[in-house]
């Protein structure tokens, strides 16, 4: 079962819809120059919304094989809900992709499982691929509760999910503890946390289903970090934070087995 890695590079808060064209131009040319195999390795950035209209102009217009998607759906497709975006929306941007229930969202917005498993079934009402976050914090790590605490997360967010769909589901792995600190996770505890998610799945659905999924770590991902995280057998790309903001280091990360 051959799962195609994907590098992901989430922006959070940070880029204007200027800065943004700037960047994606130059991790595109860097990633031309060094002759980047977009067939064996997928690519794909989330700017804040402000951006993804001008990063869209920009992918479409110069044929760049990068894709986008966005950093948050709403749950619901429209009405009174100030402030949310829809999935009907990323959709009309041509958004490949959308986060769910990033650590940041679940922290700073009281995101829940059940909050995140309506927006992982928004994004396919929309044809949008959920790239669902899941992790825990550094308390439940030292107590070693990791793999059970991250599988009920995981559990609650896809509650309701059919076998059809988890099939293209995406996971992002991030250990809340070394998101932004500088603390990576040993390529070890990424593949650990990929095989638990990965044998939950079976559980769910099939081994077929599993082995389907795409299993993405992130936290602290830098270039010196990407190998040997990417070596590891259940796990099929990285979800980028700081390090994505840099072209060159992006580019980088990407070209992992280069
Ligand atoms: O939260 C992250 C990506 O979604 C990770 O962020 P950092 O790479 O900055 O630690």
């Amino acid at each position: 079962m051959s799962r195609k890695p994907l590098i992901a590079g989430n922006w959070k808060m940070n880029l204007n819809h200027i800065e943004a064209v700037t960047l994606v131009q130059k991790l595109a040319w860097t990633l031309d120059d060094a002759n980047f195999d977009f067939d064996k390795t997928e690519v794909a950035v989330f700017p804040p919304f402000t951006d993804i209209r001008s990063v869209q102009s920009l992918i479409e217009g110069d044929k760049f094989r990068i894709e986008y998607g966005g950093q948050d759906i709403s749950a619901h497709d429209s009405g009174a809900y100030t402030g949310e975006i829809s999935g009907s929306f990323l959709a009309k941007l041509n958004a490949a992709y959308v986060l769910v229930g990033h650590s940041e969202r679940r922290t700073y917005h009281g995101e829940t499982d059940e909050v995140c498993a309506a927006k992982v079934q928004a994004a396919y009402r929309h044809e949008i691929t959920p790239v669902l976050c899941v992790g825990e914090g550094l308390d439940i790590r030292e107590a070693g509760n990791h793999v059970t605490y991250t599988l009920e997360q995981l559990r609650g967010s896809i509650s309701g999910l059919t076998a059809e769909q988890a099939k293209s589901l995406v996971i992002a792995y991030e250990p809340v503890w070394a998101i932004g600190t500088g603390k990576v996770a040993t390529a070890e505890d990424a593949q650990e946390m990929a095989a638990a998610i990965r044998a939950e799945l079976t559980k769910l659905y099939s081994a077929d289903v599993a082995n389907q999924v795409r299993v993405l770590y992130g936290g602290s991902v830098k270039s010196s970090s990407a190998p040997s995280i990417m070596e590891q057998a259940d796990v099929d790309g990285v979800l980028v934070g700081g390090a994505s903001l840099q072209a060159d280091e992006f580019a980088a990360i990407a070209r992992f087995d280069a």
